[in-house]
Protein backbone atom coordinates (compact mmCIF):
# COMPACT_ATOMS: atom_id res chain seq x y z
CA UNK A 1 0.00 0.00 0.00
CA UNK A 2 1.18 3.66 -0.68
CA UNK A 3 0.52 6.98 0.69
CA UNK A 4 -1.65 8.76 -1.84
CA UNK A 5 -3.30 12.45 -2.54
CA UNK A 6 -7.06 11.31 -2.62
CA UNK A 7 -7.20 13.33 -5.76
CA UNK A 8 -10.41 14.87 -4.87
CA UNK A 9 -9.12 18.53 -4.56
CA UNK A 10 -11.27 19.76 -7.59
CA UNK A 11 -14.04 17.98 -6.74
CA UNK A 12 -17.44 20.23 -8.02
CA UNK A 13 -20.78 18.65 -8.19
CA UNK A 14 -23.21 20.00 -10.70
CA UNK A 15 -25.47 17.37 -9.74
CA UNK A 16 -28.52 17.75 -11.92
CA UNK A 17 -28.92 14.40 -13.59
CA UNK A 18 -30.20 14.07 -17.25
CA UNK A 19 -33.84 15.11 -17.22
CA UNK A 20 -33.64 14.92 -21.23
CA UNK A 21 -30.38 15.19 -23.20
CA UNK A 22 -30.25 18.95 -23.20
CA UNK A 23 -30.29 19.46 -19.55
CA UNK A 24 -26.68 17.57 -19.04
CA UNK A 25 -24.96 21.21 -20.91
CA UNK A 26 -23.03 22.69 -17.93
CA UNK A 27 -22.17 26.48 -19.44
CA UNK A 28 -18.81 24.87 -19.57
CA UNK A 29 -19.79 22.06 -21.64
CA UNK A 30 -22.05 23.99 -23.86
CA UNK A 31 -18.64 26.87 -25.12
CA UNK A 32 -17.15 23.39 -25.45
CA UNK A 33 -19.38 22.18 -27.31
CA UNK A 34 -17.28 21.70 -31.05
CA UNK A 35 -14.57 20.11 -29.54
CA UNK A 36 -16.94 17.63 -27.66
CA UNK A 37 -18.30 16.55 -30.88
CA UNK A 38 -14.64 15.59 -31.41
CA UNK A 39 -14.14 13.96 -27.93
CA UNK A 40 -12.85 10.67 -28.34
CA UNK A 41 -14.20 10.55 -31.99
CA UNK A 42 -17.47 10.16 -31.28
CA UNK A 43 -20.59 12.40 -30.47
CA UNK A 44 -22.36 12.65 -27.00
CA UNK A 45 -22.40 9.19 -25.01
CA UNK A 46 -25.75 7.35 -25.25
CA UNK A 47 -25.37 6.65 -21.99
CA UNK A 48 -26.35 10.29 -20.58
CA UNK A 49 -28.18 11.08 -23.67
CA UNK A 50 -30.49 7.69 -23.13
CA UNK A 51 -29.52 4.97 -21.28
CA UNK A 52 -29.48 6.85 -18.06
CA UNK A 53 -32.01 9.59 -19.06
CA UNK A 54 -34.91 8.29 -17.10
CA UNK A 55 -38.51 9.67 -17.61
CA UNK A 56 -40.04 10.64 -14.31
CA UNK A 57 -43.67 9.42 -13.49
CA UNK A 58 -44.18 10.73 -10.20
CA UNK A 59 -42.30 11.42 -7.36
CA UNK A 60 -39.47 9.58 -6.95
CA UNK A 61 -40.77 6.94 -9.64
CA UNK A 62 -39.00 6.72 -12.89
CA UNK A 63 -38.94 4.80 -16.21
CA UNK A 64 -35.58 3.56 -17.57
CA UNK A 65 -35.71 1.85 -21.58
CA UNK A 66 -32.75 -0.49 -23.07
CA UNK A 67 -29.93 0.07 -25.53
CA UNK A 68 -27.61 -2.36 -25.84
CA UNK A 69 -28.97 -6.06 -24.90
CA UNK A 70 -26.64 -9.30 -24.37
CA UNK A 71 -27.34 -12.36 -26.15
CA UNK A 72 -29.03 -14.08 -23.03
CA UNK A 73 -31.74 -12.12 -23.90
CA UNK A 74 -32.19 -11.01 -20.11
CA UNK A 75 -31.24 -7.42 -19.63
CA UNK A 76 -27.48 -5.97 -18.32
CA UNK A 77 -27.07 -6.34 -14.95
CA UNK A 78 -25.17 -2.87 -15.24
CA UNK A 79 -27.88 -1.36 -16.65
CA UNK A 80 -30.34 -1.91 -14.29
CA UNK A 81 -27.35 -0.77 -11.50
CA UNK A 82 -26.43 2.32 -13.31
CA UNK A 83 -30.37 3.38 -14.03
CA UNK A 84 -31.10 2.57 -9.97
CA UNK A 85 -28.15 4.74 -8.84
CA UNK A 86 -29.74 7.25 -11.26
CA UNK A 87 -32.87 7.46 -9.03
CA UNK A 88 -31.63 7.13 -5.93
CA UNK A 89 -29.08 10.48 -6.78
CA UNK A 90 -32.48 12.63 -7.88
CA UNK A 91 -33.95 12.81 -4.27
CA UNK A 92 -30.33 13.84 -2.67
CA UNK A 93 -29.50 17.17 -2.63
CA UNK A 94 -26.39 18.57 -4.44
CA UNK A 95 -23.63 18.78 -1.36
CA UNK A 96 -24.05 14.50 -1.30
CA UNK A 97 -21.66 12.58 -3.07
CA UNK A 98 -22.55 8.86 -3.81
CA UNK A 99 -20.05 6.53 -2.05
CA UNK A 100 -21.90 2.84 -1.79
CA UNK A 101 -24.31 1.00 -3.09
CA UNK A 102 -25.52 -3.03 -2.62
CA UNK A 103 -27.85 -4.57 -4.90
CA UNK A 104 -29.59 -8.11 -5.97
CA UNK A 105 -30.55 -9.04 -8.61
CA UNK A 106 -33.28 -11.27 -7.57
CA UNK A 107 -35.02 -12.06 -11.48
CA UNK A 108 -33.90 -11.66 -14.97
CA UNK A 109 -34.65 -8.46 -16.57
CA UNK A 110 -37.07 -8.51 -19.85
CA UNK A 111 -36.01 -6.08 -22.43
CA UNK A 112 -39.03 -6.19 -23.67
CA UNK A 113 -40.90 -4.10 -21.36
CA UNK A 114 -39.62 -0.64 -19.68
CA UNK A 115 -37.96 -0.96 -16.16
CA UNK A 116 -39.30 0.96 -13.15
CA UNK A 117 -37.95 2.45 -10.48
CA UNK A 118 -39.58 3.30 -7.33
CA UNK A 119 -37.45 5.02 -4.73
CA UNK A 120 -37.62 5.12 -1.16
CA UNK A 121 -36.15 7.98 1.72
CA UNK A 122 -34.79 5.25 3.47
CA UNK A 123 -33.09 7.71 5.70
CA UNK A 124 -31.36 11.79 5.58
CA UNK A 125 -28.77 12.43 8.46
CA UNK A 126 -26.37 15.13 8.68
CA UNK A 127 -23.58 13.27 7.12
CA UNK A 128 -25.09 9.75 5.42
CA UNK A 129 -28.28 9.62 3.34
CA UNK A 130 -29.61 6.48 1.94
CA UNK A 131 -31.83 5.32 -0.92
CA UNK A 132 -33.51 2.18 -1.54
CA UNK A 133 -34.57 1.60 -4.80
CA UNK A 134 -36.75 -1.07 -6.33
CA UNK A 135 -37.02 -1.98 -10.10
CA UNK A 136 -39.62 -3.49 -11.21
CA UNK A 137 -41.49 -4.89 -14.68
CA UNK A 138 -44.34 -7.07 -14.35
CA UNK A 139 -45.40 -5.49 -11.10
CA UNK A 140 -42.33 -7.66 -9.24
CA UNK A 141 -39.31 -6.62 -8.27
CA UNK A 142 -35.99 -7.39 -10.47
CA UNK A 143 -33.47 -5.70 -8.84
CA UNK A 144 -33.48 -4.27 -5.40
CA UNK A 145 -30.63 -2.00 -4.12
CA UNK A 146 -29.16 0.29 -1.72
CA UNK A 147 -27.37 3.48 -2.28
CA UNK A 148 -25.44 5.43 -0.20
CA UNK A 149 -24.47 9.45 -0.24
CA UNK A 150 -22.08 11.12 1.98
CA UNK A 151 -21.05 14.50 2.72
CA UNK A 152 -17.73 15.59 1.67
CA UNK A 153 -15.38 14.96 4.36
CA UNK A 154 -12.34 15.61 4.91
CA UNK A 155 -9.50 13.09 6.74
CA UNK A 156 -6.19 12.53 7.20
CA UNK A 157 -6.81 9.05 6.83
CA UNK A 158 -5.84 8.43 3.04
CA UNK A 159 -3.96 5.45 1.52
CA UNK A 160 -4.94 3.32 -1.49
CA UNK A 161 -3.03 0.32 -3.38
CA UNK A 162 -0.61 0.79 -5.95
CA UNK A 163 -1.84 0.53 -9.42
CA UNK A 164 -0.54 -1.94 -11.95
CA UNK A 165 1.81 -0.69 -14.53
CA UNK A 166 0.51 -1.56 -17.96
CA UNK A 167 0.87 -0.27 -21.08
CA UNK A 168 -0.90 3.10 -21.44
CA UNK A 169 -4.28 2.47 -23.81
CA UNK A 170 -2.80 4.23 -26.69
CA UNK A 171 -0.28 1.04 -26.98
CA UNK A 172 -3.10 -1.14 -27.42
CA UNK A 173 -5.86 -2.69 -29.90
CA UNK A 174 -9.46 -1.97 -28.66
CA UNK A 175 -11.54 -5.55 -28.57
CA UNK A 176 -12.89 -4.74 -32.28
CA UNK A 177 -9.33 -4.30 -33.90
CA UNK A 178 -8.42 -7.60 -32.34
CA UNK A 179 -11.10 -9.14 -33.96
CA UNK A 180 -10.64 -8.02 -37.15
CA UNK A 181 -6.87 -9.08 -37.12
CA UNK A 182 -8.75 -12.51 -36.00
CA UNK A 183 -11.29 -12.05 -38.89
CA UNK A 184 -8.35 -11.73 -41.25
CA UNK A 185 -7.12 -15.36 -40.43
CA UNK A 186 -7.11 -17.28 -43.67
CA UNK A 187 -7.59 -20.36 -41.96
CA UNK A 188 -10.96 -19.57 -39.62
CA UNK A 189 -13.37 -21.63 -39.64
CA UNK A 190 -16.80 -20.18 -40.94
CA UNK A 191 -18.41 -20.58 -37.20
CA UNK A 192 -16.00 -19.22 -35.57
CA UNK A 193 -16.08 -16.14 -38.11
CA UNK A 194 -20.22 -15.72 -37.79
CA UNK A 195 -19.14 -15.69 -33.84
CA UNK A 196 -17.09 -12.98 -34.20
CA UNK A 197 -19.01 -10.84 -36.63
CA UNK A 198 -22.29 -11.05 -34.00
CA UNK A 199 -19.32 -10.10 -31.51
CA UNK A 200 -18.85 -6.94 -33.66
CA UNK A 201 -22.93 -6.26 -34.23
CA UNK A 202 -22.97 -5.94 -30.70
CA UNK A 203 -23.38 -1.95 -29.83
CA UNK A 204 -21.92 -1.95 -26.74
CA UNK A 205 -21.88 1.84 -25.27
CA UNK A 206 -18.19 0.93 -23.91
CA UNK A 207 -14.94 0.82 -25.22
CA UNK A 208 -12.57 -1.85 -24.25
CA UNK A 209 -9.06 -2.31 -24.56
CA UNK A 210 -7.47 -5.32 -23.33
CA UNK A 211 -4.10 -5.28 -21.60
CA UNK A 212 -3.74 -9.14 -22.49
CA UNK A 213 -5.22 -9.76 -25.75
CA UNK A 214 -7.68 -12.59 -25.59
CA UNK A 215 -7.67 -15.93 -27.11
CA UNK A 216 -11.14 -15.53 -28.60
CA UNK A 217 -11.28 -19.70 -28.62
CA UNK A 218 -8.63 -20.01 -25.32
CA UNK A 219 -7.35 -23.25 -25.05
CA UNK A 220 -4.94 -22.65 -21.51
CA UNK A 221 -5.59 -22.24 -17.96
CA UNK A 222 -5.31 -18.79 -16.97
CA UNK A 223 -4.96 -16.91 -13.85
CA UNK A 224 -8.60 -15.81 -12.42
CA UNK A 225 -7.29 -12.52 -13.06
CA UNK A 226 -7.64 -9.78 -15.88
CA UNK A 227 -6.81 -6.13 -16.59
CA UNK A 228 -8.50 -3.95 -19.50
CA UNK A 229 -9.33 -0.30 -20.08
CA UNK A 230 -12.38 0.98 -20.21
CA UNK A 231 -14.31 4.05 -20.76
CA UNK A 232 -17.97 4.83 -22.36
CA UNK A 233 -18.34 5.40 -25.74
CA UNK A 234 -18.56 9.44 -26.75
CA UNK A 235 -18.58 12.78 -25.05
CA UNK A 236 -19.82 12.93 -21.19
CA UNK A 237 -17.99 15.93 -19.98
CA UNK A 238 -16.71 16.95 -16.77
CA UNK A 239 -18.24 18.14 -13.60
CA UNK A 240 -21.33 15.65 -13.02
CA UNK A 241 -19.98 13.21 -10.40
CA UNK A 242 -22.82 11.56 -9.49
CA UNK A 243 -23.34 10.82 -13.43
CA UNK A 244 -19.96 9.85 -13.83
CA UNK A 245 -20.49 6.99 -10.80
CA UNK A 246 -23.70 6.11 -12.66
CA UNK A 247 -22.03 5.34 -15.99
CA UNK A 248 -19.21 3.42 -13.21
CA UNK A 249 -21.69 1.10 -12.22
CA UNK A 250 -22.95 0.53 -15.86
CA UNK A 251 -19.14 -0.15 -16.99
CA UNK A 252 -18.16 -2.37 -13.68
CA UNK A 253 -20.78 -4.84 -14.78
CA UNK A 254 -19.24 -5.76 -18.03
CA UNK A 255 -17.33 -9.00 -19.11
CA UNK A 256 -16.42 -9.17 -15.00
CA UNK A 257 -18.12 -12.54 -13.76
CA UNK A 258 -16.27 -14.11 -17.00
CA UNK A 259 -13.20 -13.55 -14.74
CA UNK A 260 -14.09 -16.44 -12.86
CA UNK A 261 -14.44 -18.64 -15.77
CA UNK A 262 -10.84 -18.07 -17.01
CA UNK A 263 -8.77 -21.55 -15.20
CA UNK A 264 -11.45 -23.58 -17.09
CA UNK A 265 -10.97 -22.92 -20.43
CA UNK A 266 -12.95 -26.94 -20.68
CA UNK A 267 -15.76 -25.65 -19.64
CA UNK A 268 -18.52 -23.29 -20.97
CA UNK A 269 -20.54 -21.12 -19.06
CA UNK A 270 -24.68 -23.02 -19.85
CA UNK A 271 -26.24 -20.39 -17.60
CA UNK A 272 -24.10 -17.30 -15.76
CA UNK A 273 -25.81 -14.39 -14.50
CA UNK A 274 -24.90 -11.78 -11.38
CA UNK A 275 -26.56 -12.47 -8.38
CA UNK A 276 -25.44 -9.23 -6.44
CA UNK A 277 -23.44 -6.32 -6.75
CA UNK A 278 -21.51 -3.61 -4.89
CA UNK A 279 -19.35 -0.95 -5.34
CA UNK A 280 -17.69 1.49 -3.25
CA UNK A 281 -16.89 5.27 -4.91
CA UNK A 282 -13.63 6.87 -3.47
CA UNK A 283 -12.37 9.64 -5.38
CA UNK A 284 -13.95 11.67 -8.66
CA UNK A 285 -13.24 10.35 -12.20
CA UNK A 286 -14.19 10.75 -15.92
CA UNK A 287 -15.80 7.87 -16.64
CA UNK A 288 -15.66 9.03 -20.71
CA UNK A 289 -11.72 8.69 -20.10
CA UNK A 290 -9.98 5.83 -20.20
CA UNK A 291 -9.67 3.76 -16.25
CA UNK A 292 -7.94 0.53 -16.19
CA UNK A 293 -10.27 -1.98 -14.56
CA UNK A 294 -8.72 -4.87 -12.32
CA UNK A 295 -10.54 -7.61 -12.18
CA UNK A 296 -9.33 -11.05 -10.15
CA UNK A 297 -11.98 -13.68 -8.49
CA UNK A 298 -10.82 -14.68 -5.18
CA UNK A 299 -13.29 -18.05 -5.38
CA UNK A 300 -15.61 -20.41 -7.26
CA UNK A 301 -17.06 -23.00 -6.13
CA UNK A 302 -21.28 -24.55 -5.36
CA UNK A 303 -22.27 -23.25 -8.87
CA UNK A 304 -21.12 -19.63 -7.92
CA UNK A 305 -17.78 -17.62 -8.50
CA UNK A 306 -17.28 -14.64 -6.72
CA UNK A 307 -14.94 -11.27 -8.55
CA UNK A 308 -13.62 -8.29 -7.45
CA UNK A 309 -12.42 -5.40 -9.01
CA UNK A 310 -10.73 -1.86 -8.79
CA UNK A 311 -11.04 0.89 -11.44
CA UNK A 312 -8.20 2.98 -11.19
CA UNK A 313 -8.34 6.36 -12.85
CA UNK A 314 -5.06 6.67 -15.90
CA UNK A 315 -2.92 9.09 -13.11
CA UNK A 316 -3.36 5.58 -10.12
CA UNK A 317 -5.91 6.88 -8.00
CA UNK A 318 -8.45 5.06 -6.78
CA UNK A 319 -11.43 5.57 -8.18
CA UNK A 320 -14.01 2.71 -7.35
CA UNK A 321 -14.18 -0.48 -6.18
CA UNK A 322 -16.15 -3.64 -6.81
CA UNK A 323 -17.87 -6.84 -5.64
CA UNK A 324 -19.74 -9.15 -7.50
CA UNK A 325 -20.84 -12.90 -7.39
CA UNK A 326 -22.72 -15.03 -9.74
CA UNK A 327 -24.00 -17.84 -10.77
CA UNK A 328 -22.13 -20.15 -12.85
CA UNK A 329 -23.62 -23.34 -14.01
CA UNK A 330 -21.47 -25.24 -16.66
CA UNK A 331 -20.35 -27.53 -18.96
CA UNK A 332 -17.59 -29.85 -20.44
CA UNK A 333 -16.18 -28.44 -23.90
CA UNK A 334 -16.57 -31.73 -25.86
CA UNK A 335 -15.81 -29.94 -29.08
CA UNK A 336 -12.22 -29.58 -30.55
CA UNK A 337 -10.95 -25.76 -31.37
CA UNK A 338 -12.82 -24.42 -33.99
CA UNK A 339 -9.74 -22.22 -35.23
C1 LIG B 1 -22.46 -10.22 -21.13
C2 LIG B 1 -22.90 -9.42 -19.95
C3 LIG B 1 -23.56 -10.23 -18.86
C4 LIG B 1 -23.22 -9.66 -17.53
C5 LIG B 1 -23.83 -10.35 -16.38
C6 LIG B 1 -25.18 -9.83 -16.14
O1 LIG B 1 -25.42 -8.69 -16.23
S1 LIG B 1 -26.36 -10.94 -15.73
C7 LIG B 1 -27.80 -10.00 -15.62
C8 LIG B 1 -28.16 -9.59 -14.22
N1 LIG B 1 -28.49 -10.71 -13.37
C9 LIG B 1 -29.63 -11.42 -13.58
O2 LIG B 1 -30.41 -11.24 -14.51
C10 LIG B 1 -29.96 -12.47 -12.55
C11 LIG B 1 -31.38 -12.27 -12.08
N2 LIG B 1 -31.74 -13.31 -11.12
C12 LIG B 1 -32.26 -14.44 -11.55
O3 LIG B 1 -32.50 -14.67 -12.73
C13 LIG B 1 -32.58 -15.43 -10.49
O4 LIG B 1 -32.35 -14.81 -9.23
C14 LIG B 1 -31.74 -16.68 -10.58
C15 LIG B 1 -31.98 -17.37 -11.91
C16 LIG B 1 -30.25 -16.38 -10.47
C17 LIG B 1 -32.21 -17.54 -9.43
O5 LIG B 1 -31.94 -18.85 -9.67
P1 LIG B 1 -33.02 -19.98 -9.31
O6 LIG B 1 -32.37 -21.25 -9.64
O7 LIG B 1 -33.50 -19.80 -7.93
O8 LIG B 1 -34.20 -19.57 -10.29
P2 LIG B 1 -35.31 -20.45 -10.92
O9 LIG B 1 -35.78 -21.46 -9.96
O10 LIG B 1 -36.28 -19.48 -11.46
O11 LIG B 1 -34.54 -21.17 -12.14
C18 LIG B 1 -34.02 -20.46 -13.20
C19 LIG B 1 -33.58 -21.45 -14.25
O12 LIG B 1 -32.48 -22.22 -13.72
C20 LIG B 1 -32.82 -23.59 -13.71
N3 LIG B 1 -32.21 -24.17 -12.50
C21 LIG B 1 -32.52 -23.89 -11.24
N4 LIG B 1 -31.75 -24.60 -10.41
C22 LIG B 1 -30.93 -25.34 -11.21
C23 LIG B 1 -29.91 -26.29 -10.95
N5 LIG B 1 -29.55 -26.59 -9.71
N6 LIG B 1 -29.27 -26.84 -12.01
C24 LIG B 1 -29.61 -26.52 -13.26
N7 LIG B 1 -30.56 -25.62 -13.56
C25 LIG B 1 -31.23 -25.07 -12.54
C26 LIG B 1 -34.32 -23.62 -13.66
O13 LIG B 1 -34.83 -24.82 -14.19
C27 LIG B 1 -34.66 -22.47 -14.59
O14 LIG B 1 -34.46 -22.84 -15.93
P3 LIG B 1 -35.49 -22.42 -17.09
O15 LIG B 1 -35.48 -20.91 -17.07
O16 LIG B 1 -34.88 -23.01 -18.32
O17 LIG B 1 -36.80 -22.98 -16.70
Amino acid sequence: MEEKGDGSSGLTNNCDLPEDSGSLKSPDEESSENSAAQYNGDLKSVLVTSVLNLEELDVDLYRGTHHWVPRSQRLFGGQIVGQALVAAAKSVSDNLYAHSLHCYFVRAGDPKVPVLYQVDRTRDGRSFTVRSVKAIQHGQPILICQASFHKLQPSPLQHQFTMPVVPPPEDLLTVEELIHIYLSKPDLAEKSKQGLNKLLANEVPIEIKPVHPPHFYRLAAADPKKLFWVRARGYIGEGNIKLHCCVAAYVSDFAFLGTALLPYPNYRAQFSASLDHAMWFHNTFRSDEWMLYECESPWAGGSRGLVQGRLWRRDGVLAASCSQEGVLRVKPVTEPSKL
